[in-house]
């Protein structure tokens, strides 16, 4: 893995997504991802955490606004292969029969010819990715035979053999445990130290202030974004949340004052 990295900023300038059903997903959302840093995408559900990854990956086309990663457009990013996705889980097939070193494999693809055969450096790479997040013994076993922090942890691999400078996780902590959680936040924080730019959704709101630099707050739109000690406030997130009980915000407060 490269030790040093030139960093890539993420821009969305104004971006509207109308899905086919005329549902607006996303509403003149204009945010900064910092480069070299990890930072929080916040929001409820249906809120467009999942709308905004797709716009920033080019899986989907806004219908107003624009995305520049490290001043590239969206598809030279993807040509240079500057941005690696982690999915949420529902979007994997995991019934398709493919092994787990397939599915790191499938990182290098963007860099192989049509008949897709790896070199040696392919090979390489994706043993060293496997061995980043601790799944090599797992490396033959069917995708669908893993358990939830073990297929989040392939997909990072996955990530990870792409050398991507910029990495896009969707809520890679949902059904993960702490000790999973704690060694993937660990992982994150070494990519930021080499220069990667990582930004993350998670409802793991208790874990943010931890090891977020930064925060973005959503909701349809860019309700507020910057460092989050100055960012992530019970203001704000009632804002973001408006149902979440006080009761709940004043509890995870407090925990947050305890740990700190
Ligand atoms: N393919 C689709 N077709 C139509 N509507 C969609 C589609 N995908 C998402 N939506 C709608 O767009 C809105 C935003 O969804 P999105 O998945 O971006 O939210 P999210 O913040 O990622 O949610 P969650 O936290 O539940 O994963 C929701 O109202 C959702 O129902």
């Amino acid at each position: 893995m490269a030790a040093t990295l030139s960093r890539l900023d993420i821009s969305v300038d104004g971006v509207s997504v109308t899905y086919n059903n005329a549902r607006l997903a996303l509403y003149n959302a204009t945010c900064t991802v910092e480069p070299g840093t990890i930072t929080a995408l916040v929001g409820p559900n249906g809120s467009g955490k999942s709308t905004l990854f797709k716009s920033i990956m080019g899986f989907l086309q806004p219908s107003q606004g624009r995305v520049r990663i490290g001043g590239f457009s969206v598809q030279k990013a993807q040509k240079q292969q500057l941005m690696a996705y982690v999915p949420q889980a529902d979007e994997v097939d995991w019934n398709f029969p493919v092994s787990v070193f397939d599915v790191v494999m499938m990182g290098r693809y963007g860099y192989m010819n049509v008949l897709r055969i790896p070199s040696a450096k392919d090979r390489r790479l994706v043993m060293e990715s496997l061995e980043r997040v601790g799944m090599v013994k797992y490396r033959d076993r069917q995708i669908g035979e893993l358990s939830g922090g073990q297929k989040k942890r392939a997909f990072l691999a996955r990530a990870l053999a792409q050398e991507g400078k910029v990495i896009l996780l969707d809520e890679p902590f949902t059904g993960v445990d702490v000790k999973t959680e704690k060694g993937m936040i660990d992982l994150l924080m070494e990519l930021r130290d080499e220069g990667h730019t990582i930004l993350i959704s998670t409802h793991d709101l208790a874990s943010i202030s931890t090891f977020c630099d930064h925060t973005i707050l959503l909701n349809r739109t860019i309700l507020a974004q910057g460092k989050t000690e100055e960012t992530f406030t019970k203001e704000n997130l009632e804002l973001t949340f408006g149902g979440l009980p006080m009761l709940s915000l004043n509890q995870m407060f407090e925990s947050t004052e305890v740990d700190a």
